[in-house]
């Protein structure tokens, strides 16, 4: 049986030898029962959230796209995506069965023992593609992250196929799969929104020529309120697709300065943002919106993003089509491989990575 102990780890390097190195995951650190938030979790005042920050008479938009033909429709995902970033969508076209299959293979994949999980680690993993993990980026943070994760970055179905953990792969390729279908209506009316009609090969793969689903676990926590579930940040996607459980927990601030917003669940919705490389592309009409998740004291929470990228190789920068008229591009161009990586080298601490590429 799990020892049931406040303090269980002599000092930090049991704790991530645990928790990193055995692949128990904070899931595993939840399942001992412990009293108290480990220290290396506490974190410092200005990240956590505090419930006072928070706005209950606004709430993001809902978007019934059962009938796109209506232009009603069309520009409320449009006034949407400029006005809010952040928006949830209900009778799309991804089957609910799809929807529940991808919660229940995350769950799987988590109930699997460490040492399987920990096969697809970044120390372990037999591809750059497939990596579970901790935290955001451990070696950068101040404090670490109360969430675990599995991250599949698509490249091919073969590869999938031949890689992807057993108990998630046809859920999470199905997911996808299926996904694809809104996101490229998405991405169509919102090109259309700004006077661009046609998306020809070359556009849509900058738009949407690589895909990453990433599973992640948050499970329940001993002081929820001195820790995140996901710190303050910016998606580096052009757009995310996010599924999420009956738990709640999502927040998001249109403007530094502003209150949070919750971002209730919804059965059968799909949770829509913006993300730097869409702000890019569109010369900061759409715009990526910051966001976060809080950490929960009761119960264990699931969600499965999909982040609609460009291609690693793929050079972004405003689609000259949307800066006519004189307008001058906001941004450089850039290495889309290397956006990601200056994502990647920092915390998760609420600084806009697109500061990065401003002219
Ligand atoms: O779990 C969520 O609701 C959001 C996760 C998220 O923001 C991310 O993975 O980038
Ligand atoms: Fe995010």
């Amino acid at each position: 049986m799990a020892p049931t102990v406040a303090e269980p780890f002599s000092d930090s390097s049991a704790l991530i030898d645990f928790v990193i190195n055995q692949g128990n995951g904070v899931k595993g650190l939840s399942e001992m029962g412990l009293k108290a938030l480990p220290k290396q979790y506490i974190q410092p005042l200005e990240e956590r959230m505090c419930m006072t920050n928070v706005q209950t008479h606004d709430s993001i938009p809902i978007i019934d796209m059962s009938n796109l033909d209506n232009l009603e429709v069309t520009k409320s995902i449009c006034e949407s995506a400029s006005k809010w970033d952040f928006f949830q969508i209900v009778n799309h076209d991804v089957p609910v069965e799809v929807l529940e299959n991808v919660k229940d293979a995350t769950y799987k994949f988590f109930r699997l023992p460490a040492e399987v999980k920990n096969k697809y680690s970044k120390e372990h993993s037999s591809s750059n593609n497939m990596r579970f993990g901790m935290s955001f980026t451990p070696q950068a943070e101040k404090a670490l992250e109360w969430k675990d994760y599995l991250s599949l970055f698509f490249v091919f179905e073969e590869e999938a196929f031949a890689l992807w953990p057993s108990v998630c792969r046809e859920q999470v390729l199905d997911y996808m799969k299926k996904s694809e279908v809104v996101i490229k209506q998405l991405l169509k009316v919102l090109m259309n929104g700004l006077n661009l009609h046609e998306i020809d090969e070359t556009k849509e793969l900058l738009l949407m020529g690589s895909m990453r689903t990433n599973l992640n676990y948050y499970p329940k926590c001993p002081n929820p309120e001195l820790t995140v579930g996901v710190g303050q940040h910016f998606d580096v996607s052009t757009l995310t697709i996010l599924l999420q459980d009956e738990i709640g927990g999502l927040f998001v601030r249109r403007n530094e300065g502003d209150n949070w917003i919750h971002v209730p669940p919804i059965k059968g919705s799909l949770v829509i943002n913006v993300g730097d490389a869409l702000q890019i592309i569109s010369n900061g009409k759409y715009r990526s919106v910051e966001h976060r998740v809080v950490a929960n004291g009761s119960k264990n929470r699931i969600s499965v993003p999909i982040f609609v990228n460009p291609r690693p190789i793929d050079m972004i920068g405003s689609f000259p089509e949307l800066i006519e008229n004189g307008e001058k591009p906001i941004y450089k161009q850039v290495l889309y491989s290397d956006y990601v990586k200056h994502f990647f080298r920092k915390a998760h601490d609420g600084k806009k990575t697109v500061a990065f590429v401003e002219l």
